[in-house]
């Protein structure tokens, strides 16, 4: 069994200095051009019909055994591991590095750097029994980072009675996943007038992505789902992402599984970098020219 990161990854990303056990530390050096955010790397697995999960959302493990290990040597690489809260409702992800190999001393957990796992929540719908909060409360696994906006309450000509009773259920729950370890950070909803509510149930990127950085995330592994590795493509945005690293699994979905093209803009700047055959799957790395 290989104890290394694939060939890939150093192509891509770099390597740790030669003095540090693989996998045990994030790569420092993996800074964003745009210091106000952290570094990007996007990454996913998907069939040869670009469909990231069956019908329904169901999930798919597209990824074989070398694939789905250099996915897990990556997440040691980053500070933090973001999903969006469709992702994590809809599987129930772990986000640790569990497929790496066994250390000789301590425990995976303990011997591996393992990324914080970040969830973008708007409405704060994670379960505060996921195995993300059982995990950390039980030492194996990072406390979760939830990104969320106070829904607002409108006091103008749009006000609605039921503005009142929404934000009282989000701080609700938002107490519930902090009393479960859980830490909400909030970010500012984006808004075309005082008086009118966000334009959008998604959280404006550039605002999430400058709030991690303020707290201290230099880089971000994006895992997905659909509609975020959509967002985080999309131009309307800005340039937000610096590394895609996609998996490509030798089998086919059809029409009714789910795809992140759908809507997706116009996306210029890349430039290909490496191709690396992992068991079946084909690993694309790419870099976004900045
Ligand atoms: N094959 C793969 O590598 C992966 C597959 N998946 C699959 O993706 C599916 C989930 O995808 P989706 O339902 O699209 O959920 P998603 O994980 O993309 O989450 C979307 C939700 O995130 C929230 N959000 C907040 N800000 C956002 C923003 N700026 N942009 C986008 N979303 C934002 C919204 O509430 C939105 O509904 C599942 O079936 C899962 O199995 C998920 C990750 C990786
Ligand atoms: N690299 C990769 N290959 C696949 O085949 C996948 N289905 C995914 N999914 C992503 O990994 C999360 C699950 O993580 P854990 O195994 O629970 O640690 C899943 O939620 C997706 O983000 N990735």
């Amino acid at each position: 069994m290989s104890v290394l990161p694939p060939a890939l990854l150093a192509s891509v990303l770099g390597t740790l200095p030669a003095d540090v056990r693989p996998g045990t530390a994030p790569l420092t050096h993996l800074v964003s051009p745009d210091s106000t955010r952290p570094y990007v790397t996007l990454t996913f697995a998907q069939s040869i019909d670009a469909k990231i999960a069956g019908a329904g959302g169901k999930q798919l493990i597209l990824s074989g055994e070398e694939s789905m290990k250099m996915t897990h040597w990556m997440r040691t690489m980053h500070d933090g591991i973001l999903i969006g809260i469709g992702t994590a409702m809809n599987d129930n992800p772990q986000l640790n590095v569990r497929h790496l190999p066994f250390p000789v001393q301590n425990t995976h957990f303990q011997h591996y750097h393992h990324p914080r796992p970040l969830i973008l929540d708007p409405h704060l719908r994670l379960s505060p029994t996921c195995k993300l909060v059982i995990n950390a409360a039980k030492s194996a696994g990072v406390a979760p980072w939830v990104i969320s906006a106070r829904p607002p309450k409108i006091d103008g000509f749009f006000a609605n009675e039921d503005d009142g009773e929404r934000l009282q259920q989000w701080e609700a729950r938002r107490d519930v996943l902090q009393a479960a370890g859980v830490t909400v950070i909030l970010v500012e909803p984006e808004t075309i007038h005082p008086d009118l509510p966000p334009v959008t149930l998604n959280l404006p990127l550039p605002a999430v992505l400058r709030t991690l950085r303020e707290k201290g995330i230099r880089s971000i592994m994006v895992e997905g789902g659909a509609r975020v590795i959509q967002s985080f493509l999309s131009t309307a945005s800005g340039r937000l992402v610096d590394a895609l690293i996609v998996t490509t699994a030798p089998v086919l979905v059809g029409r009714d599984g789910i795809g992140y093209g759908d809507g997706l803009g116009q996306v210029s700047g890349t430039r290909y970098l490496t191709t690396e055959l992992l068991g079946r799957d084909t690993v694309v790395g790419l870099k976004f020219a900045q």
